[in-house]
């Protein structure tokens, strides 16, 4: 992307005016298709193309005719509106080109006299607001470009047709990814968050409504058709109301998967479109079986979300809490494939290593949401101890004592412990710092230094290099010189890591060391540490996350709307929060809940369906479904002979080896990992680890943990032996979650006895 930088651009530059925008609730966030967009250019490749929008295949069907006719139509214009954004972006940056030539010899920095000096200040000022208008037009032209381009792969997905009033013509919306207006503001394309489109997810075809606006919008969906559509190829149409017909669903589920996921805006099922539709409440539970579509929805309300708040929410304003690296890789090109961007995304671990120290990070979870709670209620009767505090100390230099930080409490005394008199010494101690560093600068020792620093430091430092002339002005450089080499000791006031927080936790808690939530939980207690700016929380597989981590995170972004879809039969750790227990977390917290139920299993064909819900609690067995096509029987081995069994398990990896897809072994510990790359040798194959990106197709090796959340064409289960998959909820779970990876085929072998779970 082409931006200009302040200071290097003259006032003078002229700028198109930004497109206007549709008014209708529906067409918010629409490209206009305005005149000065409207090009007099050759036609596009495609327009060329025969009447059957690009494709030569005759066919009878008026209807078909008719779609393709208009998709024809709907392409050239995109095409048309791509090329005028490419040479409005060229023009722009020809004319800057021109401009940045013209400021060379205009804009000197004229500073002879003080009245100079004002003029050339406000010159300055001028070019750097010509600049943000010049990058603000540019930013627009490229972010319309995205859109035409995302729109380009495929124009829509879908049509329908809306009465509004009995008698009218009814009303015909295309549906895709991006809304588009033409030159007269008419719609060529409705963006699928729009309200309106809520009609085409509600799948029911007859009388209907949507929301927009606050009010109910009833309607008359008189035809409700999806298209298979590749640029400006229109290969076929479908009529469709529920998911069991959806062909267009069908289609998309029988494809092979990737090794990145996909979005599935064109396929979105109605109760997954109530989750992504939801309104905004304090913490929405989404509690759906394994391949129900969880991580999908998630992914689609975060680009809902975007649209619906595309004024004021940001990417950072959004955290996603993933299980582990691999699964934040696999979903990392669904929002940029929707043109929106990734919010902030990090595990749970990742998290914790940015607010204490990385080292003290990483340890047991399992505390229980009581101990958390006897903090606060200790920390309510805090007084702080002169051992609490400790030295600042930056580049070797104690900057600021721990007894100087204790006369700053003492400054306070009247004020009990907590964030508000936290608060106030930071303030008091930023206060210090300064001074300190003010006194040192007054040092022949620092002004030495400062004099010393080589040509590229100074640049680095001052911009320029230094020639002090005065006492005063020797000084000042040093300042600067000094706040820069010890910019960490304000770091460490803004974090309050002056406080000994490992020190007060054993004296309050009366225990020998601290485990990190509790570390975090009493930090945030005692000093008020978190992120009040960010709007929402999205926290993917939470079954895995124990009441103490949520407290944590619930604390943290105390002022978050979340967002927790989870599995409770695919807990495979001891010690995590059931559903109710998540409830209480967020209800204690005084959050309001509601929870959503998806039963329907989009990811595995029904043979595997039928496997994994079998070891689902009964009373939820019968309301589950698969929408998957029949595929291959489940092969279930058991080998009382050791050499049977390992040449069934390397024959099981060679055929997977020769199949379409990936398939991937997936161990239940590390132990097994080694047991089997051991046994398979040389032609082990490759272990997903840490951040690894899965390869599109062949064979990989896994941990059940690095597994979460992902799929695979074909899972072989190594070692289902009962010592492995006991009696247990979590050795269930660990089971059941391992065959639900699996889209179509899935082989299990066991060197000894089967578990009883598969019995
Ligand atoms: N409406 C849909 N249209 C097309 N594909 C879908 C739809 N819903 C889900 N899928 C597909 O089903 C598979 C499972 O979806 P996803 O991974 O989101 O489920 P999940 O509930 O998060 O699974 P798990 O909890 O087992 O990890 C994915 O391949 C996804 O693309």
């Amino acid at each position: 992307m082409c931006h200009c930088t302040r200071n290097t651009f003259s006032r003078r530059r002229r700028f198109a005016r930004p497109a206007r925008r549709c008014t209708p609730d529906e067409s918010q966030g629409d490209i206009v298709f305005t005149d000065s967009a409207q090009p007099n250019l050759p036609r596009a490749a495609s327009d060329q193309a025969s009447p059957a929008c690009g494709q030569d295949e005759r066919t009878d069907d008026p209807i078909l005719l008719e779609e393709r006719r208009h998709l024809s139509g709907t392409y050239a214009k995109l095409a048309a509106m791509e090329r005028a954004l490419v040479a409005k972006i060229q023009k722009l940056d020809d004319d800057v080109a021109a401009d940045k030539e013209m400021l060379a010899d205009e804009l000197t920095g004229n500073f002879a006299s003080m009245g100079e000096a004002f003029e050339t200040y406000a010159e300055f000022a001028s070019a750097n607001k010509t600049i943000d208008l010049y990058n603000a037009a540019q930013e627009l032209n490229f972010q319309n470009l995205q859109k035409v381009r995302l729109l380009m792969h495929q124009p829509y997905f879908a049509k329908v047709a809306l009465q509004f009033k009995p008698g009218d013509a009814p009303k015909e919306l295309y549906i895709g990814n991006a809304g588009i207006s033409d030159e007269n503001y008419k719609r060529l394309v409705v963006d699928w968050r729009s309200p309106v489109a809520e009609v085409y997810y509600n799948q029911e075809n007859g009388p209907t409504s949507y929301q927009a606006n606050g009010r109910t919008i009833r309607v008359d969906l008189k035809l409700r058709r999806q298209f298979d559509i590749e640029a400006d190829r229109l290969n076929a149409y479908f009529d469709t109301t529920v998911a069991i017909q959806d062909a267009m669903l069908l289609a998309s589920l029988s494809q092979e998967r990737s090794s990145h996921m996909k979005a599935i805006t064109a396929t979105i099922q109605k109760e997954q479109n109530e989750v992504i539709r939801h309104e905004d409440v304090d913490a929405l539970l989404v509690n759906g079986i394994a391949g129900s579509g969880k991580t999908s929805v998630l992914m689609q309300r975060i680009a809902y979300l975007f649209y619906r708040h595309r004024e004021t929410l940001k990417p950072e304003d959004v955290y996603l809490i993933t299980p582990n690296p691999v699964f934040s890789r696999y979903i990392e090109q669904v929002l940029p494939d929707l043109g929106e961007s990734n919010p902030e995304t990090m595990t749970f671990n990742q998290f914790m290593a940015r607010i204490m120290p990385p080292e003290r990070s990483r340890g047991r979870a399992d505390v229980a949401p009581e101990a958390l709670e006897r903090i606060d209620e200790a920390v309510r009767g805090l007084t702080f101890d002169p051992d609490d505090f400790k030295d600042i100390v930056c580049e070797g230099t104690q900057l600021i004592s721990a007894g100087q930080i204790r006369q700053a409490a003492d400054k306070f005394r009247r004020i009990p412990a907590g964030p508000h008199l936290v608060t106030l010494m930071r303030e008091e101690l930023h206060k210090r710092l300064e001074n300190r560093l003010r006194q040192m600068a007054a040092t022949e020792r620092a002004q030495n230094e400062a004099t010393a620093l080589s040509v590229q430091e100074q640049v680095r430092i001052f911009h320029e290099t230094i020639a002090p002339q005065t006492d005063a002005e020797l000084r000042e450089c040093t300042l600067t010189y000094l706040n820069d080499r010890y910019a960490a000791a304000f770091d460490t006031v803004e974090r309050d890591d002056w406080l000994r927080i490992d020190r007060i936790g054993m004296r309050i808690l009366g225990v020998e060391g601290l485990l990190p939530v509790e570390w975090v939980y009493l930090k945030m207690a005692v000093s008020g540490m978190g992120d009040a700016n960010v709007k929402y929380v999205m926290v993917d597989e939470v079954q895995d996350y124990t009441c103490a981590q949520l407290m944590v995170l619930r604390r943290y972004f105390r002022r978050a709307r979340f967002l927790l879809l989870g599995d409770e039969n695919q807990a495979i750790k001891e010690g995590t929060a059931s559903f109710d227990e998540i409830e209480a977390v967020f209800e204690r917290a005084g959050s309001e809940v509601q929870e959503c139920r998806l039963l329907t299993s989009y990811r595995s064909s029904p043979q595997i369906t039928e496997l994994f819900t079998k070891l689902m609690p009964k009373e939820d067995r019968m309301r589950v479904s698969s929408v998957q096509h029949e595929r291959a029987e489940p092969r279930i081995e058991a080998f009382d002979d050791a050499r049977a069994y390992e040449s069934a398990l390397r024959d099981a990896v060679e055929q997977a080896r020769g199949m379409a897809g990936l398939t991937a072994v997936i161990a239940d510990s590390r132990a097994s990992l080694k047991r089997v790359q051991a046994i398979l040798g040389e032609d082990a194959p490759a272990v997903i680890a840490d951040d690894a990106t899965l390869p599109a197709s062949g064979v990989v090796l896994m941990t059940l943990e690095f597994a979460k959340g992902l799929e695979f064409d074909q899972v072989i289960i190594p070692d289902a032996r009962p010592e492995v998959f006991g009696e247990g909820r979590v050795a269930r779970n660990r089971l059941y979650t391992s065959i639900s990876r699996a889209t179509g085929r899935i082989v299990i072998l066991a060197p000894g006895e089967l578990t009883p779970l598969l019995g």
